[in-house]
């Protein structure tokens, strides 16, 4: 190991009943430095994590060391003597309790004698997000926060040294459900725990952040380990060819060209929900609609509420002139309107059935002939599905719960491609989906919507509006407070819109409203 190291991997390994996800891995972390690891969707980012978790237990022959210690595979208590610490995509804190509550949880409540000291538990929380440069309400319940504050109370809390010194934090895709302008916070946070000597490895899928961020990038790709590479001089097309394998098309997240018709696909008015405040839009047939804002913006309620799985107002008009007053599920299965989301929503798919089960699922009655399953014509319409996103392993039976992230992500759009909707309703469809699939599922949006089907696509992530939208409409407390269509989509002409739009929406919307006056 290179002195300096902090972490040293050797020939790790790791099989699963049959798939190989990691095959002789070794790379080392340094001491003071944010080490990013990137792979294609199944590379075998999560299971190496894991394994430094101690949650698998890696082939034999596999050595791993912290600070030249050995670390004992399969042994949470070695993990966290050695100061590994590990903060993953869902965050794992309890919505319901306070940051306060939630650090308790972890590590331990502050008391006085037999009582929990709830002003202690307190200032505790309150140091801890200190050190971290952030500012949080420890007493209101984490569901309550900004997306940017939950993480935060996570990373805190992983950073609690009651039970000893820290050396590593590992973040898996901490910014996959964050919009922008909370990324730059959090980045801020992260430089904060680099100061104080602790090392990052970080798992994440958007190329600008590592090249923004990191110091060092290892890659992985089919659970090999492609190198480690300096990050310094590197461009976004090198990070990606060092990905994927090959040179990525440079122009593949070009503005797409419009195929929207004349025709109405859907019309709502009137939205109103939880933070949603009279919002109302058209989308016609063949139009992508993107939806933008900061968390609590009403961004997340939006499609929720379009499609009946939130309670809220709404009146709505469908392609064929016939109006409704209110949403339900089953309202909107009869539009032909589906909700697309994203794979850590738990309403996604059903982890314990196969990926050929999640995809007819929502289709399973037109397979049926005289109460039997027509199994061939079902098979054959999945495997063409697993076939044209590239879901792997190729296999229709591999359980849900055991894929990756971002072929679960697959599997979620091709349940929907396969009915067929009016208008799709995406809540976040990239979370989680490597460079290629990211570029593959655009394509499918654009050929979709070239059929004539309408798109609502709300997202956190700035290139889903550059790559897949003809209009964009920026929400603010709950109302659109700016729209941007053809060339005004630019990342940074959106975020303008969102961080300004946040600041004071009743300022946008006059601003707005100027700009289109002039
Ligand atoms: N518990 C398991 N049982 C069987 N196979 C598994 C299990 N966990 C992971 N795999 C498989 O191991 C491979 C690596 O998966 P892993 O989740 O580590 O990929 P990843 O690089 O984190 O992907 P993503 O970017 O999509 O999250 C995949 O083919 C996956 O299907």
């Amino acid at each position: 190991m290179e002195p300096g190291a902090l972490v040293g991997i050797e020939q790790l390994s790791k099989t699963f009943p049959g798939q190989r996800a990691l095959a002789d891995v070794s790379f080392e972390i340094g001491r003071g430095e944010i080490h990013a690891l990137v792979g294609e969707n199944g590379s075998g980012k999560s299971t190496l994590i894991k394994v430094l978790a101690g949650f698998h237990e890696p082939d034999p022959g596999a050595r791993m060391t912290v600070a030249g210690e050995q670390l004992k595979p399969c042994s949470p208590a070695d993990v966290r003597r050695l100061g590994l610490r590990f903060v993953h995509q869902d965050l794992g804190l309890v919505g319901e309790l306070s940051a306060a509550e939630n650090v308790g949880l972890a590590s331990g409540f502050a008391r006085r004698g037999l009582k929990v000291d709830r002003a202690g538990q307190r200032s505790r929380a309150e140091a801890l997000l200190a050190r971290i440069g952030a500012e949080v309400d420890v007493e209101q319940p984490v569901s309550a926060l900004r997306a940017v504050e939950r993480s935060a109370v996570a990373i805190a809390r992983a950073l609690d040294e009651l039970h000893g010194e820290i050396r590593l934090l590992v973040l898996d895709e901490p910014t996959a459900a964050l919009p922008p302008a909370e990324v730059e916070a959090l980045f801020r946070v992260l430089h904060e725990v680099l100061e104080r000597g602790v090392s990052i490895l970080y798992v994440s899928h958007r190329l600008e952040e590592i090249l923004g961020l990191a110091h060092r990038v290892t890659v992985l790709r089919d659970g090999r380990c492609e190198g480690t590479f300096p990050v310094a001089g590197m461009d976004r097309a090198r990070l990606a060819e060092l990905i994927v394998g090959e040179e990525v098309e440079a122009d593949a997240a070009r503005r797409p060209r419009s195929c929207a018709t004349e025709q109405r696909a859907l019309s709502v008015r009137g939205i109103r929900g939880a933070v949603l405040d009279d919002v109302g839009f058209d989308v016609r047939r063949g139009e992508v609609v993107g939806v933008a804002g900061l968390s609590g913006s009403g961004r997340e309620e939006l499609a929720a509420v379009l499609t009946g799985a939130a309670p809220g107002q709404i009146e709505l008009v469908d392609g064929d002139g016939r109006s409704w007053s209110g949403m339900t599920p089953k309202r909107a299965k009869r539009l032909g309107i589906a909700l697309v989301l994203a794979n850590r929503h738990p309403d996604a798919a059903i982890g314990q059935f196969s990926i050929r089960e999640n995809v007819s699922l929502a289709l399973l009655g037109s397979y049926a002939r005289g109460g039997r399953v027509q199994g061939a014509q079902e098979r054959e319409a999945v495997e063409g599905w697993i076939e044209r996103l590239d879901i792997r392993p190729n296999d229709a039976d591999r359980l849900y719960s055991n894929l990756s992230g971002g072929n679960k992500q697959k599997v979620i759009l091709a349940k929907w491609l396969n009915t067929r909707p009016n208008v799709f309703v995406m809540d976040d469809p990239t979370s989680g989906v490597d460079i290629g699939a990211r570029h593959g599922i655009y394509g499918l949006v654009r050929q979709q919507a070239a059929a004539g089907a309408g798109f609502v696509v709300c997202s956190s992530d700035l290139e889903d509006f550059v790559g897949v939208c003809d209009r964009v409409l920026a929400l603010a407390g709950g109302r659109v407070v700016a729209e941007l269509s053809g060339a005004e989509i630019t990342e940074s002409r959106l975020l303008q819109a969102i961080v300004r739009s946040a600041a004071g929406p009743a300022a946008a919307s006059n601003k707005n409203q100027t700009e289109k006056d002039r």
